[in-house]
């Protein structure tokens, strides 16, 4: 082992610049495919992810060679990082090449797929299938746009996903690691990852228990209580949303006081004529006014913003890039003219702060502190935004009351968002970690996602499920093989972190009224933050910022307390549903 610490300095600089051309390559070439998939960009793409798994395992490779024992916790950390190569670490190259191949093949089968309502009308996620779940009340259209887009991806999927388990099972199993979900849950370097999270979803079910009954109640007046099986779920398809997994699109028919102005800002967008651009631009300004780093010009330049119109297929699921070069960041997002379109927005643009921040860490420290905390670091800016008065004094709500009432509507549609979300957050991994593991096998694969889903969200198939479908297939994050904890993770720490920056910014008032708009103070913890990337441990840095060193959802309670006790009272014992799914078999 070499034992000179200058010589593994030499080493980190070398690994430092070429690793950032490596990661810059590859990302173009991605970038690329995503924003225009051919075969041509694909097999460009392939090569270029081989080319720098090959890069990772020749670094991993040297850097063993160092004698970590002589070296300072810094430098120690950045070679423990060079060595954490993932699938990467698949030795055998048509082994190796055969991963890359069914990752793209599957995100291009999510991608490209059109949900077929009639024969000669198939329609694409975004924006066709998206619009008819935010806007159609029609039970039989919902379920035609539900079964056609399950129909359209998970059975083209299935095979491939099994192959893909196995091939990547077997790559991180070359680093000690147990599975792919093993390897997944090591980035948040806590033994007790998966107990706190299970701790945290169960301290918060009964928000959610109680805000699905809510749920429940008003869709029987809207499609009629014969419409609900007797088991207490709801049907999937009614949610105002393809997966359920947030509710904002019924906003006005879920506000307990129907008599108050709407919260829904999107027509209020269209009518002023909003683009994708001035979205982008109000989501800048709020990063500006913390006296946070503004996007800088190639995001103007190079990000793709909107859906392409001239017939290509992309990749639509919004995502943040960085180019690894201190300068180059983008989002690519098929930006709708919607309050949800506004929110990802910010979201994304949260990822490109966090990248900005720390582009001056060594390559390996250029993350999240752990996943989490980048998903939550735009959505911590969102929480502001949305405030009434926030909306107000960016034009997009004319009036804004402080009664009860409307407090108690404002902290619903948060809640919609906020809360609907946790148990589809928690499950998704739920189901992914046991399929890496083998407890769930392929034959089981829907079997046991439809278990969780009625079991931790309460909600059901509206129509018959078979097990020749694939329904983990229809939500992008399977495959397109993005973990999926982390927003779970996030939607519970935003919650500390805007209690934190409420407080340095010298707010005082409920949480949920909190804005820090302006506040250079808040701004500097933020950035202060965010710059170290992942050079410490996050309970470190959430330590710092939070003045606790733990995943804590007292403050997302807090939030939403005034709601709680408005839907406990509300609810009495007329709330939960049956741990089992329910039976589909129309009774005869
Ligand atoms: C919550 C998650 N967000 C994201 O992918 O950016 C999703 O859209 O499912
Ligand atoms: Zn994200």
């Amino acid at each position: 082992l070499i034992n000179n610490v200058s010589a593994a300095e030499a080493f980190l600089a070398t690994y430092n610049a070429e690793a950032s051309q490596v990661s810059n390559r590859y990302a173009e070439a991605s970038w690329t495919y995503n924003t225009n998939i051919t075969e041509y960009n694909q097999e460009i793409m392939l090569k270029e992810r081989l080319a720098a798994d090959k890069f990772s395992q020749e670094a991993a490779w040297n850097a063993s060679g160092y004698n970590l024992t002589v070296m300072d916790a810094t430098m120690r950390r950045q070679f423990v990082k060079i060595m954490d190569i993932g699938t990467a670490a698949q030795t055998n190259e048509t082994k190796l090449i055969h991963l890359g191949q069914i990752e793209s093949e599957m995100e291009t089968i999510y991608s490209t797929a059109k949900a077929c309502l009639a024969p000669e009308k198939c329609l694409p996620l975004d924006p066709d299938l998206t619009r008819i779940f935010t806007t159609s009340r029609d039970y039989d259209q919902l379920i035609a746009a539900w079964k056609g887009w399950r129909d359209a991806t998970g059975p083209k999927l299935k095979n491939l996903y099994t192959e893909f388990v196995t091939l990547s099972n077997e790559a991180v199993r070359n680093l000690g690691h147990a599975d792919l979900g093993a390897y997944w849950r090591s980035r948040y370097d806590t033994p007790e990852f998966e107990a706190d999270v299970q701790a945290l979803f169960d301290q918060l079910r009964p928000l959610y228990e109680h805000l699905h009954a809510h749920a429940r109640r008003r869709l029987k007046t809207i499609y009629g209580k014969d419409k609900f099986p007797s088991s207490g779920h709801i049907p999937a398809h009614l949610l105002g949303n393809m997966w359920a997994q947030q509710w904002s699109s019924l906003v006005d028919e879920f506000v307990p006081y129907k008599g108050k102005p709407s919260l829904d800002v999107t027509p209020e967008m269209v009518h002023q004529n909003y683009t994708a651009e001035k979205i982008f631009h109000t989501a800048d300004n709020f990063f500006q006014s913390l006296g946070m780093i503004p996007m800088p010009e190639p995001f103007w330049n190079k990000s793709m913003l909107k859906k392409p119109t001239d017939g290509r297929d992309v990749v639509c699921h919004a995502s943040a890039w960085d180019f690894s070069n201190g300068i180059d960041f983008r989002i690519k997002q098929c930006t709708d003219i919607t309050q949800q379109h506004l929110e990802t927005a910010h979201h994304e643009m949260g990822h490109i702060e966090y990248y900005l921040q720390y582009k001056d860490q060594p390559l390996v420290f250029q993350k999240g502190a752990n996943p989490g905390f980048h998903e939550a670091v735009g959505d911590v800016i969102a929480l502001s935004v949305q405030t009434p008065e926030h909306m107000k004094s960016i034009g997009l709500l004319h009036s804004v009351s402080n009664d009860t009432e409307t407090d108690i509507n404002f902290l619903m549609s948060m809640a919609l968002q906020k809360i609907a979300f946790l148990p589809f957050g928690f499950l998704i991994d739920q189901w992914r970690w046991r399929v890496f593991s083998g407890d769930t096998k392929p034959e089981q694969y829907n079997e046991h996602w439809w278990n969780l889903r009625c079991r931790y969200q309460g909600v059901s198939a509206p129509v018959e499920r078979s097990a020749s479908d694939f329904d983990p297939g229809a939500k992008f994050h399977i495959p397109a093989n993005t973990p999926y904890i982390r927003y779970f993770v996030s939607f519970v720490i935003q919650f500390q972190f805007h209690k934190a920056l409420c407080d340095k910014s010298g707010y005082i008032g409920p949480l949920h009224r909190c804005d820090i708009y302006n506040s250079t103070e808040a701004g500097t913890a933020l950035s202060e933050m965010l710059k170290l990337g992942s050079s410490k441990p996050w309970t470190d840095e959430m330590q710092n910022l939070t003045g606790q060193a733990k995943m804590d959802a007292q403050p997302l309670m807090d939030y939403f307390k005034p709601l709680l006790e408005y839907l406990r009272k509300e609810n009495g014992n007329d709330y939960g549903w049956d741990p089992i799914c329910p039976d589909l078999t129309p009774t005869s």
